[in-house]
């Protein structure tokens, strides 16, 4: 590993040189690696901070590292130009080194270390582990400062001392922590410097006092001290952030939040109900509220703006430049390309046509997975990240609040299609109750929009067939069965 670091540096001489063959194997296996199918080349540290001193027992490092890999085909990474000339993306890992390891942490296992300082010893995933999970929260309560790493938290807000971790095993991008059934800490995998939507959104809606939205209580940061310029976004939050703003290099490593005891997430309720034979659509109209909710509160928190010709043009360019980027990567795209063009086309027609479209702040990968119900049957909405392929300051930019909603109408169909037969009228329905919910809230039914929406709806389901070509190509007959639908759809209008 070229040690290109900058600041913090606290770890044994020649520790992180032993940690990269260990890491060339283990790293492209986690599934939030997100450059999966190109070869790692190599690895250079971006920061290193030594949180507990190698003792026979135990010792722990925070690391961030960024894994060398060749450019995607298609422009599918977030990752800024290297300062040291490697593109590639940052990782944080939380790593441990134990003489051995407990049969408990058996699943944490990165490798042995056969050279180096620590030469003889076990690394692991040191997440997994009770006694640096609870140092994390420690420092969160206390607001430490740690090397380059900074711990802040709500004044408002109190963390009770002592309460006990375990690692989340949900399916995720990134990796979580719940303290004590009270709260839970998403540590971010692949980070980027910047002001993060993640917790950017939370803030901002909890400062709203949107219900719908767990109002985040403690964050974890790091100067970026790579030298790598935080992508700025056009329109800027006029909200206080905590500690960075716009144009600062700080990278958002984890967010602590209030955790949804006994919650069910809608793509699990969807399932079942699905399962059951039972209709979803009170519950979508409830989600379709929920959104609505969420979105008014995020045009009143953050600024909006009007898309006349010339923004519309780009949104269109964007959605076009995607498809052609998708189809590269995912071929079996290629029969479909001017079908889904002519979506994207129809809605850069209506625009030259003088038609015009308010875009404000939103979630950006919306999605049932990403809605908990709790067990009073109140819908909160979570991960603000994004997709989390796209760049930050993409991500960052107002936006149609149809393309969540395109998000959700994305997902009933997924959700019928995994169902032991598909369901499409299932998925209608469901489709139906949730724009109906939405107005009922949002005062404007996403289903009076049809170009924008069905636009917004292929531009998703594009992105979700190269996410399923990497990530799940199990799966990618599920959006390749909407994509074929849209395509016809959009040329017979
Ligand atoms: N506030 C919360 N309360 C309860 N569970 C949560 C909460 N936030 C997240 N989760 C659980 O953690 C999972 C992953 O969270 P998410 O923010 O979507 O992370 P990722 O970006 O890694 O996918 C969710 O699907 C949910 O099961
Ligand atoms: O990890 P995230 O939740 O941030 O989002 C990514 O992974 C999702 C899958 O876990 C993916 O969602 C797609 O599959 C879902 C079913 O598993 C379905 O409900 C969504 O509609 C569909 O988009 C998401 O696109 C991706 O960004």
């Amino acid at each position: 590993m070229s040690e290109a670091v900058t600041h913090s540096v606290t770890t044994p001489p020649g520790l992180l040189a032993s940690l990269d063959p260990l890491l060339r194997e283990w790293l492209p296996r986690q599934r939030w690696f997100a450059g999966k199918g190109r070869p790692v080349t190599g690895f250079s540290l971006v920061s290193a901070t030594e949180l507990l001193p190698p003792t026979a027992k135990l010792g722990l490092y925070h690391l961030l590292v960024r894994a060398h890999q060749p450019p995607a085909a298609a422009p599918q990474t977030a990752a800024p130009p290297d300062p040291h000339g490697h593109p590639g993306d940052t990782y944080q890992l939380l790593i441990g080194v134990r003489e051995a390891l407990p049969p408990r942490l058996a699943p944490a296992l990165i490798g042995h270390l056969t050279e180096g300082p620590l030469a003889g010893r076990t690394v692991y995933e040191a997440l997994y582990d009770t006694r640096p999970a609870e140092l994390l929260l420690e420092a969160l309560r206390t607001q430490d400062r740690i090397g380059g790493l900074r711990f802040e938290k709500d004044p408002d807000r109190d963390i009770r001392p002592g309460l006990v971790p375990r690692v989340s095993t949900a399916e995720q991008s990134n990796s979580s922590v719940v303290y004590g059934d009270t709260f839970i800490l998403k540590l971010l995998r692949r980070v980027v410097p910047g002001v993060n939507p993640d917790l950017e959104l939370p803030l901002a809606l909890a400062r709203q006092g949107c219900a719908r939205v767990p109002a985040p209580v403690a964050w974890m940061l790091a100067d970026a001290a790579d030298g790598v310029p935080a992508q700025a976004a056009p329109a800027e939050s006029e909200e206080p952030y905590p500690t960075a703003y716009p144009g600062e290099t700080t990278y958002v490593l984890g967010v602590l939040q209030p955790f949804v005891q006994g919650a069910t997430d809608g793509w699990e309720l969807a399932l079942r109900e699905l399962a059951k034979g039972e209709d979803f659509q009170a519950e979508a109209r409830a989600l379709g509220r929920a959104t609505a909710e969420v979105h008014t509160a995020l045009a009143r928190a953050l600024p909006t703006v009007t898309l006349g010709h010339l923004q519309m043009r780009a949104l269109v360019d964007g959605m076009i430049e995607r498809l052609e980027a998708a189809a590269q990567a995912v071929p079996t795209l290629h029969p479909y390309v001017p079908g889904l063009l002519s979506a994207f086309e129809a809605l850069g027609q209506l625009a030259e046509e003088g038609h015009t479209w308010t875009a404000q702040r939103v979630h950006g990968d919306l999605h049932l997975g990403q809605c908990l119900r709790s067990p009073s049957g109140e819908w909160s909405l979570i991960d603000f990240e994004g997709e989390p392929a796209r760049p930050l300051a993409e991500r960052r930019m107002p936006q149609p609040a149809l393309r969540d909603v395109a998000g959700m109408l994305r997902s009933f169909d997924y959700a019928a299609h995994s169902a032991g037969t598909p369901a499409p009228q299932w998925a209608e329905a469901c489709r139906a109750a949730y724009c109906s919910g939405y107005a009922e809230v949002g005062g404007r039914d996403p289903r009076h929009d049809p170009v924008l929406l069905r636009a917004c709806e292929t531009d998703k389901a594009i992105y979700e067939v190269v996410y399923e070509a990497r990530h799940r190509p199990d799966w990618l007959p599920v959006p390749l069965a909407a994509v074929r639908r849209l395509a016809l759809s959009s040329r017979s209008t």
